[in-house]
């Protein structure tokens, strides 16, 4: 019994060294990803026509609606997220920006080569009316998060992205992305007046 525990624990404190490194040791930087350096604008067209068809597809099969499923979601909180892995035209459409933004995350932040992965990747939607429209203060459960804008910014009223250290609510151009600390303060603010925001968000652990 005592055997395993000691092997246990001897197993555990490498790993939980290597996570408080990173997870302490991070600048508490956000990098934008402007001009298609992370996602090309038609790169997220594709991406909203993806969803737009399998909502169509879930209306006409008498499915669930797609906008339904956020059981998986990090957050103990209101959200309506797509999982990308559930759609395979999905992981199609986003994964050269996807690839495209991981590298841009080894290059910025100090990972001494640590290998990156995607814990969770899935498209949050906020809507003025009806349903959620933000998402309160909190932070990510990995290591660095990112959000791309997949619409343009005057397809809705108020949104964006705040960081609570920044005091200043991001509401970038289409195809912009975020890249973050997971660790870092951030809420979804609330769409108000009109329209929908659309976002992807990557959840990455070192
Ligand atoms: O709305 C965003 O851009 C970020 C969403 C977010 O923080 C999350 O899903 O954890
Ligand atoms: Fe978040």
């Amino acid at each position: 019994m005592l055997g395993t525990l000691l092997l246990l624990v001897s197993v555990l404190l490498p790993a939980g060294f290597v996570w408080l490194q990173f997870a302490l040791h991070l600048p508490a930087r956000v990098f934008i990803a402007a001009d298609g350096s992370a996602f090309l604008a038609s790169e997220c067209d594709a991406i909203l026509r993806v969803l737009e068809d399998a909502a169509g597809e879930r209306v006409l099969s008498g499915g669930p609606p797609l906008w339904d499923s956020a059981e998986e979601s990090q957050h103990y909180l209101p959200t309506k997220e797509v999982r990308v892995a559930e759609l395979p035209a999905l992981v199609a459409a986003t994964r050269p920006g996807v690839d495209r933004t991981l590298g841009l995350l080894r290059r910025l932040y100090p990972l001494e080569g640590a290998r990156l992965r995607l814990a969770d990747l899935y498209v949050a939607r906020y809507d003025a009316d009806g349903g959620v429209s933000g998402l309160q203060l909190h932070v990510d459960a990995y290591t660095l998060s990112f959000s791309v804008a997949l619409n343009a910014a005057d397809e809705y009223g108020g949104g964006g992205l705040e960081f609570d250290a920044l005091g200043q609510v991001r509401r970038e151009p289409q195809g912009n992305a975020l890249l973050f600390p997971s660790k870092l303060l951030h809420r979804g603010v609330p769409v108000a007046r009109h329209g929908t925001r659309f976002a992807l968000i990557g959840l990455v652990s070192v």
